[in-house]
């Protein structure tokens, strides 16, 4: 309709004859479209409730196929895979609500589970099985949440925050710009975060004060948001790869699925801890090579997850150089460097591995690394803190990162003083510091004890294999399965270790990773748990009670 047919006036009386015969033309050519498409409409829609008002016209010609179906999603999207949060989790979640739905005298299912609560080992998620925060971090975090008035400035504010926490509460909001924690910061994040995050790599691999430039570093959501970038930079189309250990923590495995790159897996040797063998890894490179596949970077986590092994220093420099030989980007995830339980055992970085090899002055090593707040003896997964450093990256490159970084404008403000705190505690001398370094020492002491008594308890259950867990936060033992269970899960469609773990949760309240889920040899089962938990040691107990009944079922 013209803009002149809906005016007034004289204009619009002077064509009414030939106006109005047309408007009556139009208005029964119009019924006669409207009929039709209501019929049409009736037809398609048979059952449907039509309703009885003009709405009900134009509604009734709307398309009733839903463009996004199971059908059009990504299909890269739906092959992915996260076993992690997979199968069993999602059924532990079920029991778990059952379980409340039966306290409550609300629940019509009439299913009697054998225990009252599930015992999560299936996540490194220290917080959610009991683990308590460490204070002073959560003192300073406290007071940034706080309005000044309420907090730092509060007249009483002493008595209730140590002075060191409130000494830095008030310095890290002069750095958050004086606006706090609510605005958006630098997209690479707060750049005296940033200065914290290049001291602590300088002091731990005992670089030269100052050397680390911040604008080679990244405050990230979790190490987990600086890998999915690093990965999306990476593969560049569907001819590229990235290798990844197996088995391998499936952020990598999913993250390859979702971009279209290949998964090129390098096995770790099982027999000698999850050992790295150099020979596997030139193995890989050629066959992947051989498929007309572009190696552009490889992983390394290290200590790993989810063998929980830790390399020596030997075995970290030989990755690096053949990184460097190949010139593949080195993905290096270090979340678990804390975690080193055995005596005699020290994390060891490829970055400083890259530097006393001379490879980083020589600008031949390419190299990403990972830390985060989640691991460690913070345990901190909830805050989303990480950050990835950028070693003999090119500036183009950096600036593209930061492009990918700006255009989600920046990562959680609390997450990155998380980092900050973590990667600069309070100092000897100040009034939190001995205090502080128990607490940590403490969180670290039941960890390296768990570690232990669950290792050696599953390696001892007659069918079970486990390698000790020298790092991390996972045990990641082989469990002989009988022939009945492997031909039994080819029915039911799923792989052999996610009956056991189904059977395992069912029957225990115990929610465990199906080592499937992680990629293992062919024909090798089992499953990963974490030791996190207080209940480790009845967790081995009744998971020997159950496998004598398990296999005796099978
Ligand atoms: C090896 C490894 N890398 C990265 C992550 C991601 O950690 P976040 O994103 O919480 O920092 C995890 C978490 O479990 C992990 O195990």
């Amino acid at each position: 309709m013209s803009h002149q047919n809906l005016g007034s006036g004289s204009h619009h009386h002077h064509q009414t004859s030939s106006s109005t015969r047309c408007w009556r033309n139009n208005t029964a050519l119009f019924g006669a479209i409207m009929l039709s498409i209501m019929r049409a409409a009736f037809a398609s829609n048979a059952g449907h409730h039509v309703l009885g008002d003009a709405s009900t016209n134009v509604l009734s010609s709307i398309p009733r196929r839903k463009r996004l179906t199971i059908d059009s999603i990504s299909e890269n999207l739906k092959t992915m895979e996260y076993a992690v949060r997979g199968k069993i989790a999602i059924e532990a979640d079920r029991i778990t609500q059952e379980l409340h739905n039966q306290r409550k005298g609300i629940s019509t299912s009439g299913v009697k589970f054998p225990f009252d609560h599930i015992v999560y080992t299936n996540i490194g998620n220290p917080h959610a099985v009991g683990q308590k925060a460490i204070t002073w971090p959560r003192q300073v975090m406290a007071l940034l949440q706080l309005p000044d008035a309420l907090g730092i400035d509060h007249p009483n504010a002493s008595q209730m925050f140590p002075e060191d926490a409130i000494e830095r509460a008030r310095s890290m909001k002069q750095a958050l710009e004086g606006y706090g924690i609510g605005a958006y910061t630098h997209s690479k994040g707060v750049r005296q975060f940033r200065m914290d995050v290049a001291r602590f790599i300088e002091r731990r691999d005992g670089a030269e004060p100052g050397s680390i430039d911040i604008e080679n570093i990244f405050l990230t959501a979790g190490a987990s948001e600086a890998i999915v970038m690093l990965m999306t930079a990476l593969i560049k189309d569907s001819s590229c790869g990235i290798m990844t250990p197996i088995p391998q923590y499936p952020l990598y495995s999913a993250t390859l699925d979702l971009l279209g790159g290949h998964k090129v897996g390098y096995y770790l040797n099982e027999e000698s801890n999850w050992g790295l063998n150099m020979e596997e890894l030139e193995r890989s490179l050629a066959d992947a090579e051989a498929k007309g596949i572009n190696v552009v970077g490889l992983v390394l986590i290290n200590p790993g997850n989810p063998t929980g092994q830790v390399l020596s220093s030997d075995e970290v420099k030989d990755v690096v150089m053949f990184c460097a030989r190949h010139n593949i980007v080195l993905l290096s995830d270090e979340v678990y460097q804390e975690n080193v339980y055995r005596e005699g055992d020290a994390f060891f970085s490829c970055r400083r591995a890259a530097d006393e090899m001379g490879l980083i002055k020589e600008d031949a090593i390419q190299l990403c690394s990972f830390h985060s707040v989640s691991k460690g003896v913070h345990g901190e997964c909830g805050q989303r803190g990480g950050y990835v450093e950028l070693v003999g990256i090119d500036e183009d490159v950096n600036e593209i990162l930061y492009k990918l970084a700006a255009s989600k404008l920046c990562s959680n403000a609390p997450g990155q003083a998380m980092v900050s705190l973590m990667c600069n505690g309070p100092n000897p001398g100040d009034v939190s510091y001995e205090s502080h370094v128990a607490e940590k020492r403490a969180v670290f002491e039941g960890l390296k004890e768990r570690a232990m008594v669950m290792s050696k308890g599953l390696d001892s259950i007659p069918g079970f294999s486990c390698q000790p867990a020298t790092g991390a936060m996972y045990c990641f033992p082989s469990v002989q399965l009988p022939h009945g269970v492997v031909e039994a899960s080819k029915e039911l469609g799923f792989s052999p270790d996610t009956l056991y773990a189904l059977d395992l949760l069912q029957s225990t309240g115990i929610c465990v990773v199906p080592a499937s889920g992680f990629g293992q040899k062919a024909g090798r089962y089992g499953f990963r748990t974490t030791f996190l938990s207080p209940e480790s040691r009845t967790v081995v107990e009744k998971i020997r009670d159950h496998y004598e009944q398990f296999c005796s079922k099978y």
